[in-house]
């Protein structure tokens, strides 16, 4: 079985986060394992507080880790502050894992900062250069390239800008698009869309998180970056036809709807 690695923050309420991540993981067959960098305490409405892991506690993890077991594919999700990203960058460059999928996640659906303002440069020196392929969403595209995007060709300019920031490929979500959930990925060479019509629904906690972590998964697999991002793509897609409501804001996506629909059993 391949073994895949999330470092990401906790979120209490399991719709995005480490969570998501390991959820996704096992939906795709893959051992997941985790790296916590952060604990929130957060809900459907929002987060309400964090508690950041300390770096020598996030090195900790990663040696034990890396000094143990073979790790086929790393997602980055929540990584908070400078020293954890500098911490997390050093133990990357040491171990050299094959695949790492960088989420640049920095503000929640609810509004609150999951990364400290003052860290944003720190991600994309540190982290961008680390990347197989990065996955911002439209407002983090817009901080990193310092650029306004709103249509699809601003999104092949953005992924131009951040593809020569040193990732390997970038994948721009459009997620927060008006009308079409289409992504756009850039390897250097050339665009792949990734067509996506919008579902109506308010329940879209944790989609770029699981978008992430089911790339990794199919890197893990072996699958080609391109055919890794259109089956995660599929996957999100019925995630979200299939999300539900839990509490009483942003419910999560549904992760085992094919299995569950194979095992006969009864599904939300
Ligand atoms: N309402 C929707 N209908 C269909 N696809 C969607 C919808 N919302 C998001 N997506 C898709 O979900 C994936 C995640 O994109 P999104 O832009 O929502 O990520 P994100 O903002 O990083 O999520 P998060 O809130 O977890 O940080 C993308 O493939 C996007 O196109
Ligand atoms: C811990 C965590 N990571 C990522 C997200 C994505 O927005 C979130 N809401 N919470």
């Amino acid at each position: 079985m391949k073994k895949v690695l999330t470092i990401a923050g906790s979120d209490s309420s399991g719709g995005a986060g480490i969570q998501a991540d390991l959820k996704t993981f096992s939906a795709h067959g893959v051992f997941g394992m985790s790296v916590i960098t952060a604990v929130t305490a957060q809900n459907t409405q929002g987060v309400f507080a964090v508690q950041d892991i300390t770096p020598e506690m996030i090195a900790s993890q990663l040696d034990a880790i890396f000094t143990d077991i073979e790790v086929d594919a790393v997602k980055i999700g929540m990584v908070s502050q400078i020293d954890t990203i500098k911490v997390i960058a050093e133990k990357l460059r040491q171990y050299k894992p094959k695949h790492i999928v960088v989420d640049p996640v920095m503000v929640s659906k609810s509004g609150y900062d999951l990364l400290s303002p003052d860290a944003k440069e720190a991600l994309i020196q540190e982290l961008i250069p680390l990347a197989t392929v990065i996955t911002p969403n439209l407002p983090e595209a817009e901080v990193i390239t310092g650029r306004n995007i709103s249509t699809l060709k601003e999104m092949e300019e953005a992924a131009i800008l951040i593809h020569s920031l040193g990732a390997k490929a970038v994948l721009v979500k459009g997620g927060h698009l008006e009308d079409d959930a289409t992504d756009v990925s850039y390897d250097g060479y050339e665009f792949t869309y990734y067509k996506g019509t919008r579902i109506a629904t308010n329940n879209t906690h944790g989609t770029g998180c699981t978008l992430s972590s089911s790339i990794t998964s199919n890197l893990a697999n072996e699958c080609p970056l391109n055919e890794a991002i259109s089956k995660a793509k599929e996957y999100i897609t019925l995630a979200i036809q299939h999300s539900f409501s839990i509490g009483k804001g942003v419910g999560p996506v549904h992760h085992f709807y094919s299995m569950y629909q194979k095992a006969g059993i009864q599904h939300v």
